[in-house]
């Protein structure tokens, strides 16, 4: 080391001591405030009743109760909320204390004479008198010069402002456990060493942070304010997903006092990604955002009304049910619906509606029709036909309670409800009964019996046609089955005929109309469903959600986009994907994961981006995946060095060689890694060669559809859950022909090797993927059993 070298570095190490310094005593102050406050808290809420006046005398006292009440309750709601204040500081101070920074740019603002020590950490830290910063937080404005310039003219923006200047020096730290470890001088780009020490971590059943090491293009994604629609196509492993998490995290810091964590809502692909990615937030000091799965968002609309297939069913048949006779025909069908010619047809049925042929259901009452389907339709299309539908159904669901309410009156009266009434349990009778009492309360006349008799009557009616309130309230007299069904057979054969949508419409009809007459709704019909619901009932509201983030975009259609541009309607939109992962039916001939003129209207702003460099796996693995996929040689690797990736062919049908061999490599890869996955085709596959390799892999665990997390150890899973995670090493259980052979089937081969972080192991039970030609001479090494 330089003596100059030298020097800096010992200026930074004992700045690091003065910072830790300060940060235990903020946590000392913080731990002495809020012992009280804490304890404070508990006492008020003991004590709560204890402080309140309660007395319900007269309407004055009631009132001089409620405000004590309600005063009290603010008091102790307003000590919650220091609290959780000071909570979160200290939160904030013990991570800090660990790591409490990893970055620093020296910034001379023009016209100033001295630059500004500009250090960068999760979290800003205040000086002892609160006047400087001695750490800025890494989403404000002036951190963003550390991820966008090297050393030289810079600028950074504040609202409606643009400060130009001159970065001096850029420098990283790593700093574990309160030490300085190591520091750089960087250039351009954000220290190829410290993200060579990030990547070749172990991989982790629980995504990291990336804060530190935030490439200039990945911050452009984070930063973004002003698109309505933000498109991302990254390569995989391009860190679409670390970019949309950190993105959340900068959208709280940035707007905070205007949105919240749940004003966001993130569209994940399965239940184990969700847990994947639920520490990122808390670890940047974020509560996490609303997350759902599109599947799950869908059937809890569709409720009881179907039995919606998941995705995940569908992809079985798609990649493990070629056999079947219907097998053309399904996939067929699922591009059509999925498209927005699809969903053209459908505003077209929607507009014809409008005019004729909505469907209802009698509304029943013991038996017995109240209103019948088609006195309901006849008062719906005799309401202005110039107003939407919602609005009329509305004005039909008022019609109806006071149609039925007419109808509840004239019941009371009949001879059932007395009989009825005689036959209840005593519990129920007196239940009734002391209600009946408690309304009469004061009355005392010689025609009590009678006005006992009529009010008993008028109690039990009511609560015998509440359940039929219940159902007009929430739109049950209308048909929505019927009119799916009518739509798929009319509205669709009448176009298909004309513009020929596909050219086996007649079967795809007769095949759908199958399934919802036996209660099921594929998947692919189950958002044009919804739809038509929203269309016909009125939008749900989801107005509080303001940015919607969906990932691992590829997987959605056309239909589905758009489904979600109208059921979020006041939200931006942050969409990422990889055309190259598109395993859905719907995308796996498409060249872009969504073409923007189909959701991106001419008045509507919209932003693309493209990442395609490669972080995840070595480079080596990215040589070996990239040539597997048309345009693959755009993907650059980042130069982490690694083994290449091996193939081990088998002779066909072997399959005693076949586990014999994976079994060797598996124990190999578990001495080195923590976290070791043999990939399947599909969940079938997955679940038999399980129960063929558990005797022999002590701790193997099989990841099916409803798992919900993961630990690290030796996992067997099918391909579509591997989706938008990593492992430490990828075994390919079956990279032949078999399994991956029909061109719609390299999009699924090429998302599986992909989520290698350091190894790649491919098995090949026969002849070798024809895919596997295509990746460029010498990136793989073969051994034969
Ligand atoms: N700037 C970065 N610094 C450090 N690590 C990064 C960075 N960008 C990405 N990574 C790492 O690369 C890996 C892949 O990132 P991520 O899962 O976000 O990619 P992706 O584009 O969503 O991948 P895929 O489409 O294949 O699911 C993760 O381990 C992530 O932590």
């Amino acid at each position: 080391m330089s003596q100059h070298a030298d020097l800096d570095w010992r200026q930074e190490k004992q700045r690091v001591e003065t910072v830790e310094h300060l940060i235990n005593k903020k946590i000392e102050e913080i731990k002495e405030n809020t012992g009280g406050l804490k304890e404070g808290v508990i006492e008020l809420r003991k004590s709560f009743w204890e402080d309140v006046t309660v007395n319900l005398d007269d309407a004055h006292e009631i009132g001089e109760t409620f405000t004590s009440i309600k005063q009290q309750a603010e008091l102790l709601s307003e000590r919650e909320r220091t609290h959780k204040q000071f909570y979160k500081k200290l939160v904030n101070l013990i991570k800090l204390k660990d790591n409490p920074y990893f970055g620093r740019v020296d910034f001379k603002e023009k016209g100033e004479s001295d630059p500004e020590e500009v250090y960068i950490g999760i979290t800003s830290l205040m000086d002892e008198n609160d006047e400087d910063f001695l750490i800025y937080d890494w989403r404000a404005p002036i951190s963003s010069l550390y991820y966008n310039f090297s050393p030289g003219p810079a600028h950074y923006e504040v609202p409606e402002e643009k400060v130009d200047g001159e970065i001096s020096l850029k420098r990283q730290y790593i700093i574990r456990n309160g030490q300085l470890k190591s520091m750089f001088d960087t250039g351009v780009t954000i220290g190829d060493e410290l993200l060579q020490e990030v990547l070749s971590n172990s991989a982790n059943t629980q995504m990291k942070s990336i804060v530190a090491t935030i490439q200039k293009e990945q911050n452009q994604i984070i930063r973004n304010e002003t698109s309505k629609y933000l498109i991302v196509q990254g390569a995989a492993g391009s860190g679409k997903t670390s970019a949309a998490l950190q993105r959340v995290a900068y959208l709280l810091y940035r707007y905070r006092g205007k949105i919240t964590s749940d004003n966001i809502m993130l569209f994940s692909p399965n239940y184990l990604f969700n847990s994947y990615v639920s520490t990122v937030l808390p670890e940047l000091g974020e509560e996490n955002m609303r997350q759902s799965t599109f599947f799950e968002y869908i059937q809890q609309r569709v409720g009881k009304a179907y039995e919606v297939e998941d995705p995940f069913t569908q992809m079985e048949f798609v990649y493990g049910e070629l056999d079947r006779s219907d097998y053309d025909l399904r996939l067929e069908g699922i591009r059509l619906k999925s498209s927005k010619q699809f969903k053209d047809l459908l505003d077209k049925y929607i507009t014809h509606l409008s005019q004729a042929n909505m469907s209802f259901k009698d509304i029943v009452f013991r038996d017995k029709t109240l209103v019948t389907r088609a006195e309901i339709e006849e008062y719906f299309y005799s309401l202005d036909k110039a107003l939407p539908i919602p609005n009329r159904i509305n004005l039909v669901m008022e019609w109806l309670i006071v149609t039925i309410k007419k109808a509840e009156h004239r019941e009371r009266k009949k001879d059932w409800v007395l009989e009825e009434i005689e036959l209840l349990h005593k519990e129920d009778y007196l239940e009734v009964y002391r209600e009946v009492q408690s309304n009469m309360k004061g009355e005392d006349s010689f025609d009590d019996f009678e006005k006992e008799q009529e009010l008993l009557r008028k109690k039990y009616v009511k609560t015998k046609f509440n359940p039929v309130y219940g159902m007009v309230k929430k739109f049950r007299f209308i048909n929505m089955k019927d009119m799916y069904e009518q739509f798929i057979q009319e509205g669709l054969v009448e176009e298909s005929s004309d513009v020929k949508l596909a050219y086996n419409w007649k079967e795809i009809v007769e095949y759908t109309t199958e399934n919802l007459r036996s209660g099921i709704l594929l998947y692919e019909d189950a958002t044009p469903f919804l739809y038509l619901t929203d269309k016909i009932e009125g939008r749900k509201g989801n107005s509080g959600i303001r940015h919607l983030f969906i990932d691992e975009g590829q997987d959605y259609s056309i239909f589905q986009f758009n489904y979600l541009k109208y059921i979020f309607p006041n939200s931006k939109m942050t969409i990422l994907g990889d055309f190259n992962q598109g395993i859905y039916a719907h995308s796996i001939d498409s060249p872009s994961f969504l073409p923007t003129e189909t959701l991106v209207e001419e008045n509507e702003t919209s932003e693309q981006i493209i990442l395609s460099r490669s972080y995840r796996s070595t480079k080596e693995i990215v040589e070996f995946t990239s040539g597997l996929i048309p345009g693959g040689d755009k993907i650059e690797p980042f130069n982490r060095p690694g083994k290449k990736p091996t193939l081990t062919l088998i002779g066909e049908g072997d399959k005693v060689q076949h586990h014999q061999a994976i079994l060797k490599r598996v124990k190999e890869l578990r001495s080195q890694f923590d976290s070791v996955a043999i990939i399947c085709k599909t969940g079938d596959q997955s679940e038999k060669v399980y129960e063929e390799l558990r005797d022999d892999l002590e701790g193997l665990r099989l990841i099916k559809k409803d798992t919900t997390s993961f630990e690290k150890g030796t996992l067997v899973l099918p391909s579509y859950l591997a989706k938008g995670i990593e492992f430490d090493a990828v075994v390919v259980y079956d990279a032949s022909g078999n399994d991956y052979g029909r061109e719609m089937e390299r999009k699924l081969f090429y998302t599986v090797c992909t989520r290698a972080m350091h190894e790649l192991h491919l098995f090949s039970n026969g002849e070798k993927s024809p895919f596997i030609n295509d990746a460029t001479m010498g990136t793989y090494e073969t051994n034969t059993v």
